[in-house]
């Protein structure tokens, strides 16, 4: 079997990174080799730029350098870890990519999408993922397992305004519409087990 591009996206809390260690553990049960990233990040250089992205000292980066600095991490994490696994027949498993982009410095930011995608495709040529899990909540019970996980502490980007965070979610939410044959929008309450059934459901029938 060929491998596949999975991606998790959705706002901050709502479960990514926990589907994600379960999705590729069940994908390793069926003998399949999987890769697991995050973005930004991923690579050495890609965690040297979230480093510069999310740490909250220093001034902070207007909108059009932070889009920049997401596509540079993507860039470096596209060429030197996703392709080379795509290509050796892996699955990759991904937390947050483009739509991520989209979400935030689109829809959060007010940066035009077609700039976003234009910046994609220079920077990774536009590979897309074949399938996007969108996990939703309610960002109340959201905001709660942040602060149960983080204790109050803060990134950059995570401690905008719930405005920010608002339309952040209202874009993601514009996009699984737009390409249901991509999405797969699944809801993140309940144990993480239940939701973990839901995601291998919507994953076998959307990236098989
Ligand atoms: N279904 C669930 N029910 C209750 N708690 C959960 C559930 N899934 C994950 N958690 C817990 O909620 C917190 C946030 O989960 P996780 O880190 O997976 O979210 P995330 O979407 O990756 O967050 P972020 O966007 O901030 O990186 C963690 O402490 C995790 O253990
Ligand atoms: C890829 C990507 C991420 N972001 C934001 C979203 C989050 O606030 C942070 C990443 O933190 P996480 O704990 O790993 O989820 O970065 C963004 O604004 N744009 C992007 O392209």
């Amino acid at each position: 079997m060929t491998g596949r591009f999975i991606v998790f996206e959705g706002g901050e809390g709502v479960g990514k990174s926990t589907q994600s260690r379960l999705l590729a553990e069940a994908l390793r049960g069926r003998g399949l080799e999987v890769v697991t990233t995050r973005e930004p990040g991923g690579t050495p250089g890609a965690e040297a730029i979230r480093a510069l992205l999310l740490q909250t000292d220093g001034p902070g980066w207007g909108s059009r350098a932070e889009a920049l600095l997401f596509a540079a991490a993507r860039a470096d994490h596209v060429e030197t870890l996703i392709r080379p696994a795509l290509a050796r027949g892996a699955w990759v498993v991904c937390d947050r990519y483009l739509d991520s982009s989209r979400a935030y410095q689109g829809g959060g930011s007010g940066l035009r999408d077609a700039d976003i995608l234009t910046l994609h495709g220079i920077g990774s040529e536009g590979l897309l993922p074949d399938c996007t899990v969108l996990l939703t909540l309610d960002p109340e019970e959201a905001a709660a397992r942040v602060a149960r996980r983080d204790a109050g502490v803060l990134d950059r980007i995570g401690g905008r305004a719930a405005d920010y965070h608002a339309r952040v979610a209202a874009a993601f939410q514009r996009f699984a519409e737009a390409e249901p044959e991509r999405f797969a929008m699944i809801a993140a309450q309940g144990a993480p087990e239940e939701v973990h059934a839901r995601v291998m459901a919507a994953v076998d029938s959307l990236c098989a």
